[in-house]
């Protein structure tokens, strides 16, 4: 092993045979004095030799972070609208201003409309921003397995029915299709007034499936930058295809695909480039495995028609306000776990309930459960359930809102 040559040179013993007792124990005496000697001066050193490295390291960090800073601090954010032959069109978030530009060498191949990227002063693409960084993940809501059965849904069996006929049975009998040749239904658009059960059997087929749920509202994918949209849209089939089986779920999909008068608006270009995207992801949607697709609306009337060509949303089950069996079979559900008095009479409270909603029907079992809590007691009698469907009629009466209690 070399040393450093400003080390001190390793001290020797040199015994002479010559020597008396004494001088060889004199000689080991000053050998172990010096050992000892340039031992301290070893460590002395030791010690300064770690103090520098502790300096340089903390000089080595103060550069790195000044490094990420230069990095990271003129960087703006924009869009990659199109790549053209003479280079890529960005459009900068904030001031929507749009810019021919050039990515970095390395990133080209990377490059996909829609992608969020930053560019310096010069507007040079620097880095494509990672899926991570951004909003869109918390655009979407996946639950592994909803806690919703097809038992907790009242009224609605034969929709329950075709639900299960063009999700649950491609995902688990893919086979059968194939043996007997036919193509399952590409989507499937539950249409209805609101809060009849939609959300719910979507995730009822997603649960009883064993499918991942994915679900993103409609509203999500307009309210975003220009192109983020459609990035939405590509990266929540990317995520069911990473978390196959699955089934997507679209809630308001008339809000990215609705008939428009006047589509010049840049507004509205937008939302039909979100809705082109859709429409492609559906179109290349044959191989893409198990992946199911449910969309829903309670705006049917309004739905561009391109969304219903067969390949696309070609299975529409209609999810209607629900009859009075329904509404009975709905009071019933959200009143199981309620310590509801004997004698109450279930179905005379739903007969009552004419035009009410699942959702209605729901909130107003949580209300007649307040009464009884108001007045003290631990039973939910009959006429706790006419004062709380009178109350929900008022509500209604003044045209506001309804409010929908969360439980
Ligand atoms: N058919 C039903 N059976 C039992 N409960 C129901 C039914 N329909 C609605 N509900 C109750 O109303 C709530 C809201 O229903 P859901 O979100 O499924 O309605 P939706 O049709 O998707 O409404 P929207 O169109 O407003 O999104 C449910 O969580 C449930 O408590």
């Amino acid at each position: 092993m070399s040393h450093s040559p400003s080390l001190p040179d390793r001290p020797r013993l040199e015994l002479d045979p010559e020597m008396s007792e004494a001088e060889r124990l004199e000689a080991i005496r000053q050998h172990y004095r010096r050992i000892v000697h340039v031992n301290d001066e070893l460590e002395d050193r030791l010690e300064d030799a770690q103090g520098r490295r502790g300096d340089l390291k903390a000089d080595v960090d103060e550069l790195k972070r000044e490094n990420e800073v230069l990095k990271t601090s003129s960087l703006y954010i924009a869009s990659v609208e199109e790549l053209t032959e003479d280079g890529v069109v960005i459009k900068q978030h904030g001031n929507n201003q749009e810019v021919l530009t050039q990515a970095a060498t390395r990133l080209d191949a990377d490059l996909r409309p829609g992608d969020r990227v930053a560019i310096n002063d010069s507007f040079a693409i620097q880095q494509v921003l990672d899926d991570e960084t951004d909003s869109r993940a918390q655009a979407m809501e996946v639950t592994e397995s909803p806690d919703v059965e097809y038992a907790d849904i009242g009224g609605i069996d034969e929709q329950i029915r075709e639900v299960r006929e063009a999700v649950e049975d491609p995902l688990e009998n893919p086979e059968q299709f194939e043996a007997v040749g036919v193509e399952p239904p590409s989507g499937v658009l539950l249409h209805g007034p609101p809060g009849t059960g939609k959300t719910m059997l979507a995730k009822a087929v997603a649960n009883e499936s064993d499918a991942t749920f994915i679900k993103m509202a409609g509203s999500e994918l307009v309210r975003k930058f220009i192109g983020e949209g459609s990035r939405l849209v590509r990266d929540l089939f990317e995520l069911a295809a990473d978390r196959e089986p699955a089934v997507i779920f679209i809630d308001e999909i008339d809000a990215v695909a609705s008939k428009r008068t006047d589509s010049k608006t840049s507004g509205d270009a937008e939302v039909q480039r979100t809705m082109m995207q859709l429409l492609s992801e559906m179109d290349g949607f044959d191989e893409r495995g198990e992946i199911r697709i449910i969309a829903a609306t309670n705006r049917f009337d309004m739905l561009d028609e391109a969304i219903l060509r067969p390949g696309r949303f070609d299975r529409l089950i209609e999810v209607p306000e629900p009859d009075a069996e329904g509404r009975e079979r709905i009071l019933e559900i959200h009143t199981q776990e309620m310590n509801v008095a004997d004698g109450v009479d279930v179905g005379a409270i739903a007969g009552d309930l004419e035009g009410y909603s699942g959702a209605d029907i729901a909130s107003m079992a949580t209300e007649a459960g307040m009464f009884a809590i108001r007045e003290g007691r631990t039973e939910v009698v009959q006429s706790d359930f006419e004062r709380a469907g009178e109350k929900l009629q008022d509500v209604e009466g003044t045209d506001e809102q309804v409010i929908h209690y969360q439980y």
